[in-house]
């Protein structure tokens, strides 16, 4: 019997994104994307793995359904390839592309899952970074006509919405750190592209408003950390309120509040000349309420002083003694509690979704047919009751999305990192259970642990 309950209607789901479980990256019409482009430079990605097969998840979806299906999940987040839709980004459509994502949705509801679709997580269309990409304020555009086509056309089933998926990785990884697609290492234009991006978000809301079926939720999934100083130090203390504000504040603030954060906003423009903001954007920012706050939660942050970057004066530590994944990130549970807390305290934020939490493991044991994963076991053990001492407190969590249901292209690490409730053989792409999807299945029918 389940000592901790979850609230009623509590939407227990997994979450997945196009570029890396789909394949089929050339199949049907469909058109480059920046990971194609970036997965194929010999160096980017380990192993020099791409998402050209994947989990073929675009010809197995029928199977895929039905795994979701014995496992109970009442929700299932994915994300649309935008270049699967529109080749070009823009102007005519695929219509095999837009197809496949009308027969996952049925798919989905015919199984009693709903859906939760995230436009755009990561997989921009190449024609359109020949164009400047994110940093091109054309994309604005280009983005709110790409959400307003699918608004139309699956808004009558799908009621749920998340318009960017982490803007802080699409960013920073993408055109500051260069480990990400388009592989850039423009501080400035990373700056930039976060205005791009919440302006994206911005008018996308409006364009949803403005649907025909625009009765449903929409909102922003916002990659977030507590930032804990290493140690009490004024310098080490001044450390972690840049990662917060950097991290956090600068997408919370203009989402929830309509403004960016005055402290780092004041670094940007002054040390950056960074980012160009126009007249009406933060009115137009200010007048796009979301429904809801998708968070993605993986650990949290300690954080030191550093002079290694001139302007970015921090440095992430690994504490002693801490348990670590296979990512080599810090087990934290109570940091989801204390997330969430505070997202509390000092926001007026609607409703709470973590729309992704897990863990890669090496995954390399068996136990009969089933892969033994006591580790992802124990990892989301400790997160759900960290979400229900959240709910204790009176935290407005409506849902939980494992990441991920399968294993898939970890962007670039490729295929060697496992975050899937289901194990993925890459040579056959035969699934295979794992104990921790046994024991999901057993929170979800029991609604606890
Ligand atoms: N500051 N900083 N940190 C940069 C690293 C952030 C941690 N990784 C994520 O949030 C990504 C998110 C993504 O949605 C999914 O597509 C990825 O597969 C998972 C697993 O990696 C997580």
């Amino acid at each position: 019997m389940a000592q901790l309950i979850f609230p009623k209607d509590f939407l227990w789901g997994a979450a997945t994104a196009s570029y890396q479980i789909e394949g089929g990256a050339a199949d049907d019409g469909k058109g480059e994307s920046i990971w194609d482009r970036f997965s194929h430079i010999p160096g980017k990605v380990t192993n020099g793995d791409t998402g050209d097969v994947a989990c073929d998840h675009y010809h197995r979806y029928r199977e895929d359904v039905r795994l979701m299906k014995e496992l109970g999940l009442k929700g299932y987040r994915f994300s649309i390839s935008w270049p699967r839709v529109f080749p070009n980004g823009r102007g005519a459509v695929n219509p095999q592309g837009i197809d496949f994502y009308n027969r996952l949705v049925d798919e989905l509801l015919a199984n009693g899952i709903e859906p939760a679709v995230t436009l755009y997580h990561w997989d921009l269309p190449q024609a359109l970074q020949e164009n400047g990409g994110w940093g091109n304020r054309a994309i604005v555009d280009d983005f709110a006509a790409y959400a307003a086509y699918l608004f139309d056309v699956l808004g009558d089933r799908v009621k749920k919405w998340i318009t960017h998926n982490e803007p802080w990785v699409v960013a920073f990884a993408g055109h500051f750190q260069g480990r990400h697609a388009p592989g850039l290492t423009d501080l400035p234009l990373a700056v930039q592209v976060t205005h791009h991006l919440i302006l994206s978000h911005a008018k996308a809301v409006q364009a949803y408003r403005a649907s025909k079926h625009g009765d449903g939720q929409i909102g922003i999934t916002l990659n977030l950390y507590p930032s804990v100083p290493a140690s009490d130090s004024e310098s080490d203390r001044a450390a972690a309120t840049l990662v917060d504000g950097h991290n956090n504040r600068w997408f919370l603030d203009p989402v929830l509040k309509g403004e960016y954060p005055a402290d780092i906003l004041r670094l940007y423009q002054e040390r950056l000349n960074s980012p160009v903001i126009e007249p009406g954007d933060m009115e137009c920012i200010a007048a796009s309420p979301m429904d809801f706050l998708g968070i993605n939660y993986y650990f949290q942050k300690v954080v030191k002083h550093s002079e290694v970057h001139p302007i970015l004066q921090f440095e992430e530590i690994k504490p002693e003694g801490s348990e670590y994944t296979a990512m080599n990130w810090e087990i934290t549970p109570q940091g989801l509690t204390d997330l969430l807390v505070r997202l509390d305290r000092d926001y007026h934020h609607p409703d709470l979704y973590i729309t992704e939490n897990g863990a890669a493991f090496k995954d390399d044991r068996r136990d009969g047919g089933v892969v033994d994963d006591q580790d992802r076991l124990k990892f989301l053990q400790q997160h759900f009751a960290a979400a229900h001492r959240a709910l204790e407190a009176g935290v407005k969590l409506k849902g939980y999305y494992v990441w991920s249901l399968m294993d898939n292209f970890e962007w670039a690490h490729g295929y060697g990192k496992r975050f899937g409730l289901i194990y993925i053989d890459y040579q056959t792409l035969e699934r295979t259970w794992k104990k921790s999807a046994l024991w999901y299945r057993e929170v979800i029918r029991d609604n606890g642990l």
